[in-house]
């Protein structure tokens, strides 16, 4: 990368065919030889570039680094030391879920091993040749694939990142994308994924039924709610940028999912809003940022609410976060959990995700009850 600049390639011209057999050949970290680059120095793409108040970020404003407010961090070392422990966790996640819609989690039990071979093999993919990637491109109007965000079609300004959203848990099929996008070890690719699933479903089962708990849901309600969710592992990527203050990584959004659970790596971007101000969520070495997404905002019925966020990008440093998204079944009529004055009407992941599609940040409320 030195000396040069890598321009996002999600959003670039139709794919070039090549054969698997020639990039195995090639190694998949040379990220120099990838897509269209940039001379040092040269000037953000006008395409590229958002407005100041677009871009503005709370550190801007001295007066908010003296007065510093974070995210919470929770600890989960001693979950099952005892009840009240567990009690006090569930009110910790309770609290955080209503003021922020976000918490960072430690000590978590995912061994540092999976997270980081995950992000490795993510990082591989990223650095394939653009004509390979292409070879996964996400169709318009679906899910899965390699290329530029679903809600890219909302804003008149292109994002500095690229993303790529597989099934995981249960119908995971990452043979496929392996095969696809001709990665170097299919072996590999497929264990470190099928790994980081399986980890992130149990610590997604387990948050969710902390949280839930802090709703004083009945523990058959929880079950019949979460047991048979589905995981997506989505990665994006940020380059670094020649121009951060003019450019935006991930504009801002709320996730449709039940639960996020993120991975940042070490360097920072995320930012979540809180009243009027954007708020960093700062790397903790280890943690996993949780988001509550707009499934269990509905869930929840509005007790707590979907977070607010978007990323940055910096000049420096690539930038890698590592996405799973918890969510319902397709198919599976999901309600508020306490039905006595419901505010929202129950709905299915698919239709929520199409009334997203046309709606955006406006979908949630297409479901709410007439008062
Ligand atoms: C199931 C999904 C949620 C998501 C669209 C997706 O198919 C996978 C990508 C997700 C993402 C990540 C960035 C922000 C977002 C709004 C987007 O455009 O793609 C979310 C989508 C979502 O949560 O609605
Ligand atoms: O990369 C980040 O910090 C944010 C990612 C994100 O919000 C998403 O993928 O939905
Ligand atoms: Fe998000």
């Amino acid at each position: 990368m030195l000396g040069t600049t890598r321009l996002p390639s999600g959003l670039s011209q139709s794919p070039t065919p090549s054969s698997c057999g020639a990039q195995l050949l090639r190694s998949v970290s040379n990220v120099g030889s990838l897509s269209k680059m940039l001379e040092r120095g040269q000037q953000l793409p006008e395409a590229y570039r958002w407005s100041s108040s677009e871009t503005a970020a709370a550190e801007d404003d001295p007066a908010e680094l003296e007065d510093e407010v974070v995210v919470p961090v929770i600890d989960l070392a001693e979950l099952d030391r005892s009840d009240e422990r567990r009690k006090e966790i569930c009110e910790e996640m309770r609290s955080a879920c209503r003021e922020w819609g976000a918490f960072q989690v430690v000590n978590h039990g995912v061994p540092d091993q999976v997270v980081e071979r995950a992000r490795r093999t993510s990082l591989d993919l990223f650095a394939l040749p653009e004509s390979d990637k292409l070879r996964a491109e996400r169709p318009p109007g679906t899910l899965f694939g390699y290329g530029a965000t679903r809600m890219a079609s909302f804003f008149n300004r292109l994002m500095w990142s690229e993303a790529f959203t597989m099934m995981g848990s249960p119908h995971n099929n990452f043979e496929a994308y392996a095969r696809k996008l001709c990665v170097h070890s299919e072996q590999d690719f497929c264990k470190s994924f099928e790994e980081y699933d399986k980890a992130m479903r149990g610590l997604a089962l387990l948050i969710t039924d902390l949280i839930l708990h802090g709703l004083e849901a009945s523990e058959e309600r929880i079950h019949q709610h979460i047991r048979n969710f589905w995981g997506m592992i989505h990665m994006n990527f940020y380059p670094p940028c020649p121009s951060p203050s003019e450019a935006m990584g991930l504009a801002s959004h709320t996730d449709s999912s039940c639960l996020t659970i993120m991975h940042q790596g070490s360097v920072g971007g995320l930012q979540v809003k809180r009243g009027d101000k954007w708020i960093a969520i700062k790397p903790v070495p280890g943690a996993f940022v949780i988001q509550v997404g707009d499934m269990l905002q509905l869930m929840s019925n509005n007790v707590f609410h979907s977070a607010l966020h978007r990323a940055l990008v910096n000049e420096r440093f690539e930038r890698l976060s590592l996405v799973y998204f918890f969510t319902p079944p397709p198919t599976v009529s999901i309600c508020p959990i306490h039905p006595s004055k419901p505010l929202y009407r129950c709905l299915t992941w698919n239709e929520y995700l199409q009334v997203k599609a046309k709606l955006f940040m406006g979908a949630l409320d297409h479901f709410l009850l007439p008062e």
